[in-house]
């Protein structure tokens, strides 16, 4: 892991230490187009060919069916299926809390205007199952689907070596009530969904995290008529540590996400060079104990540590850096977060893991990455509604508002606009 000091640091140095572009970016994003071209014009066909050159995997059937889930899902271990109940339980208990009726607002007498909320009727979840199957996601997405009341809830997810998902994702679908799985991934599964094939609807918006194929098709596909949640690509955290943080605790939030992808980014920022020193002993120690280890080992190449002077520098760098995780391991944690501007999510304290977000604590893990969080927000209720608006105006509304209507209308020459006004207060 690479060491550097914030003082030593030109604007330029701080910008490109905050890129997350990698070598191969134009030749991913040229593969995708020719993902996407291919599933538009071939459909089911493309999709049965893709399982097998990029999954190995010769599908029968593009999707399993209500009563395959059942039956997978019934071989869950039972720790595994209450694990999954206390997690579905937080999640869901955190989003019913951002279901909520706006009040009307009568903003001059008898001139009244609200806003209703409407679920999206068709979404997709891309759930990822390359390296990891994530039944966690298939959670952090479908609850609030549901919750939201979108009506048709489209799935897909790579296929497993036997053309099925497992029993983890199964029993998530059970709890959900989502009665087929697609057994598509990457790229193709996200141009699926936009466009539609003889198996897999269309849908109106795509959700979902994945890795840098699933994303890239994502921000192409939100350039036509689909809607995308955000770009939620590989997996990254910032670690601030000052002197009370504890180096073994600080190296197993930065493994954790490390160990998701090769692609991964750990960042370490401290006011300590103490603390980076110890940690960084610390990383060699516990990756060798992660069955993950050559990915994660890979992903710690390619992040580094910061050595600050103070906590400003280090939120302003955090704050440009736009992390999809923020860990702040400081027993003073509450004097940094009003300096919060920039973060997909922020984990508190010395005792707060970002792993308890990931699966149980009950925020959603979807997030931005790669410094969308600049713009984003993860997703949430919000994600799954529209929010239309309403008005209504009374006789005395009328009265109230049509001179001024009259007077801007007129003001931008349009005399029709004036009309709809001036022809109901002379009626
Ligand atoms: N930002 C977030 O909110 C968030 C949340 C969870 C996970 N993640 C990230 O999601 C990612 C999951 O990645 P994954 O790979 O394990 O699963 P994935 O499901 O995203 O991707 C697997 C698919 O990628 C496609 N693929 C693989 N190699 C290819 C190639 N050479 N050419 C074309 N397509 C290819 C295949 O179709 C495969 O099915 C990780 O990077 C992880 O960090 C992000
Ligand atoms: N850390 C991931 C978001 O970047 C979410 C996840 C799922 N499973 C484990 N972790
Ligand atoms: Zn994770």
């Amino acid at each position: 892991m690479k060491v550097y000091s914030y003082t030593d640091l030109s604007e330029q140095n701080i910008e490109d230490l905050c890129l997350r572009q990698l070598s191969d970016d134009e030749t991913i994003a040229d593969r995708v187009k020719s993902i996407i071209s291919r599933v538009k014009e071939e459909g089911d066909k493309a999709l049965f060919s893709y399982a097998q050159d990029f999954d190995q995997v010769g599908l029968k059937e593009l999707y399993i069916s209500a009563s395959e889930i059942d039956a997978i899902a019934a071989t869950i271990p039972d720790d595994a299926k209450k694990a999954i109940e206390t997690a579905y339980a937080n999640i869901k208990k955190f989003h019913a809390a951002q279901l909520y009726k706006e009040a009307a607002i009568e903003t001059m007498p008898g001139v009244s205007c609200w806003r209703e909320a409407r679920a999206i009727e068709r979404v997709g979840l891309y759930i990822p199952g390359g390296t990891a199957v994530l039944p966690s996601t298939f959670l952090m997405l479908g609850i609030p689907a549901v919750l939201a009341g979108c009506k048709e809830i489209v799935v897909c997810s790579p296929p497993q070596k036997d053309g099925k998902t497992n029993c983890y994702l199964a029993y998530c679908a059970t709890l959900l009530g989502i009665k087929r799985i697609y057994m598509v991934g990457g790229a193709q599964a996200v141009a699926a969904m936009a466009f539609g094939t003889e198996s897999v609807p269309k849908v109106y918006k795509i959700f979902g995290p994945g890795n840098r194929y699933v994303t890239q098709a994502k921000q192409l596909v939100a350039s036509g008529m689909t809607a995308i949640d955000m770009p939620a690509g590989p997996s990254e955290v910032l670690v601030f540590a000052d002197e009370t943080a504890n180096p073994a605790f600080v190296t197993s939030d930065l493994l954790a996400q490390a160990e998701h992808g090769a692609d991964s980014q750990a960042i370490l920022v401290s006011t300590s060079s103490q603390i980076i020193k110890d940690t960084i002993e610390q990383v060699q120690l516990q990756l060798k104990a992660l069955p993950r280890e050559a990915i994660a080992a890979q992903a710690i190449a390619n992040s580094y540590a910061l050595l600050v002077e103070n906590t400003a520098q280090a939120m302003d760098f955090s704050n440009t850096y736009a992390p999809e995780h923020l860990i702040l391991a400081t027993d003073s944690f509450q004097e940094l977060i009003p300096m919060i501007i920039n973060a997909g999510s922020v984990f508190l304290g010395n005792l707060t893991p970002e792993s308890a977000g990931d699966y149980a604590s009950g925020t959603n893990h979807t997030l931005p990455t790669s410094g969308f969080a600049k713009a984003y927000s993860g997703v949430s209720i919000d994600s799954f509604i529209k929010k239309i608006t309403f008005q209504h105006i009374s006789p005395e509304g009328l009265t109230n508002i049509g001179p001024t209507v009259e007077i801007l209308a007129a003001a931008e020459g349009l005399e029709a606009h004036k009309n709809a006004i001036t022809i109901r207060l002379n009626s």
